[in-house]
């Protein structure tokens, strides 16, 4: 296939994923307002919903009837025992409810994000705030927009003038809440303006694309939280990079995110790292 068809191949493929988030968030909307049966996965706190599955199953049997030679992974269908594996083809990550607990509360800061990879390069990403209606989208080369207005991130460069925004993660032995709780306490000492926990780590990575905070930072999180995000950011000028300061790595369970590469790099330096192991780990 040549690059011009290729990249008129993957157009479509984000056509069709804006339209099946846009269901998938109305099937949310509807379920938050109904009775929920939670339970959760690895740890009392990792919440999962029947809604959880049932959005991710729309999502990936819609995407697999007009892509069947495409590849899928999905926080849902990795909870049920499919491998993590991201190869060299057209593969979906997807993450049907960003922001369970918050679903479960109905806490209204919850999402729906489709990312898609073609050999283990992120193409774009889709992430739709199922309450407020504000659809995220950024697509190598061609821009990030928020509800069709370009993003552009935040270049401030001082961390003292900095909004930072992270989530808690799944784990909460005392260790590891020591580790996660000095790690902000760095961040507040600089000082920073402020540290942000809204329960969605990709609305969360968001507000970095937007410009609204400067950086975003995680241990624990997966690469569906991560895949449609880090394109979105990276095209609205962003960096995403990993917490030793290295390249991105999807599958590491970890990322760091900032407008600008000086605010990345001083995060990057004071984090101790938390170890979660990797999406693509054996089970
Ligand atoms: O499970 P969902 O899809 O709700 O994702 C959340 C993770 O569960 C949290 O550990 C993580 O800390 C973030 O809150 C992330 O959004
Ligand atoms: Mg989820
Ligand atoms: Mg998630």
């Amino acid at each position: 296939m040549s690059s011009d068809m290729e990249a008129e191949s993957w157009a479509e493929c984000m056509d069709v994923a804006v339209k099946t988030a846009l269901r998938a968030g109305q099937m949310v909307r509807v379920s938050m307002m109904q009775e929920k049966r939670v339970s959760s996965k690895s740890t009392p706190t990792d919440l999962v919903t029947e809604a959880d599955q049932q959005v991710e199953e729309l999502i990936i049997s819609t995407l697999r009837e007009h892509f069947p030679s495409h590849r899928f992974i999905g926080e849902e269908s990795s909870a049920a025992g499919e491998k993590c594996i991201l190869t060299d083809n057209p593969t979906w990550i997807i993450d049907p409810i960003d922001g369970t607990c918050n679903f479960v509360h109905s806490f209204p800061m919850v999402a729906v994000s489709i990312g898609f990879a073609v050999k283990k390069q992120l193409e774009f990403g889709v992430i739709y705030h199922c309450l407020d209606g504000t659809l995220y989208t950024g697509r190598r080369s061609h821009g990030a927009f928020c509800n069709g207005v370009r993003l552009r991130v935040s270049k401030e460069k001082d961390v003292s003038k900095a909004l930072i925004l992270t989530e808690i993660g799944a784990k909460r032995e005392p260790h590891t809440l020591d580790i996660f709780l000095g790690n902000m306490k760095q961040l507040l000492s600089a000082p920073v303006h402020g540290v942000r926990i809204i329960g969605s780590s990709t609305l969360a990575l968001c507000q970095v694309a937007t410009g609204a905070a400067e950086a975003y930072y995680q241990y624990g999180l997966h690469c569906w939280d991560i895949a449609a995000a880090a394109i979105i950011i990276t095209e609205a000028g962003g960096c995403v990079i990993d917490t030793t300061g290295g390249p991105l790595d999807l599958m590491s369970r970890r990322v760091v995110a900032a407008g600008s590469q000086e605010i990345a790099d001083y995060i990057v330096q004071r984090l101790k790292p938390i170890n979660y192991g990797r999406d693509d780990d054996d089970p």
